[in-house]
């Protein structure tokens, strides 16, 4: 693994930004696979500015997102459809028609899981983000004695629930479930980054990349892929020796 720790916020989202940009200099119809949460959004911020400056186009790019929430409706404010158009989708040239995130209003759940999946199957991810949750979690793929390889549907623990209830006016509000790609997708990515800030990631930091692979911890399964790039700000990195 390649860990990189930055003393300045701005620092690790330039990097990471660019990290994509590159990728997509270099593969104009690159296939990116997106994250949430509040760690992505300044690394969004700094896409946005590069594609202002007419350093990079996304046309041709193909985005697709690890998950969504059961339940909430596209336009809620906090479904994560409405967090990539207000932090990403809206402010650059990707078609509509090129960014896919699991339909946490789909009737039939199963077969939703089924067609994202299919999706997946068809298509190689270049450039795969991701945030890590305090339990160790990717994606949703929450701790559990065995994890899925594909899209499926998840009970959020308690845990990550109050963890995401800052973004929603109540804990009654917080879905209890969600639509995630699975563990098997996000490692078939051709390459990773794992972007993780605060002090009160430092233990589980740790653990993910030093620690046991075990299912407990989703995120040490990344230490069996060959190319993850890990980009942590001084507080998340403070326990690394
Ligand atoms: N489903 C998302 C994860 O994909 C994300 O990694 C995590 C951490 O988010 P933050 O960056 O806000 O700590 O939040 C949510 O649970």
């Amino acid at each position: 693994m390649n860990v990189q720790i930055f003393d300045n916020q701005l620092e690790l989202d330039a990097y990471a930004a660019n990290l994509f940009i590159d990728r997509i200099k270099a593969k104009p119809n690159a296939v990116l696979g997106l994250a949430t949460g509040s760690t992505p959004i300044g690394i969004y911020a700094k896409m946005v500015e590069k594609y202002r400056k007419g350093e990079v186009s996304f046309a041709e790019v193909t985005t697709f997102n690890l998950d969504e929430y059961v339940g909430l409706k596209p336009y809620n404010d906090q479904s994560y459809a409405y967090y990539m158009n207000k932090h990403l989708f809206a402010h650059i040239d990707i078609p509509d028609t090129q960014t896919f995130l699991p339909n946490g209003m789909a009737e039939d759940l199963e077969a939703e899981c089924a067609r994202y999946d299919h999706m997946l199957l068809e298509r190689q991810i270049d450039v795969q983000l991701l945030g890590l949750g305090h339990n160790g979690h990717i994606g949703f793929n929450e701790p559990d004695h065995a994890l899925s390889g594909g899209t499926h549907m998840v009970k959020l623990k308690e845990e990550t629930r109050e963890a995401n209830a800052r973004f929603f006016d109540s804990m009654d509000e917080v879905p209890e479930y969600a639509i995630t790609m699975g563990v098997g997708s996000i490692l078939k990515a051709n390459s990773i980054v794992l972007a993780v800030r605060g002090a009160d990631k430092a233990d589980i930091v740790k653990q993910a990349l030093t620690g046991p692979i075990t299912t407990e911890v989703p995120a040490s399964l990344l230490q069996t892929h060959p190319r993850v790039t890990v980009l942590l700000d001084r507080e998340a990195g403070r326990m690394l020796g």
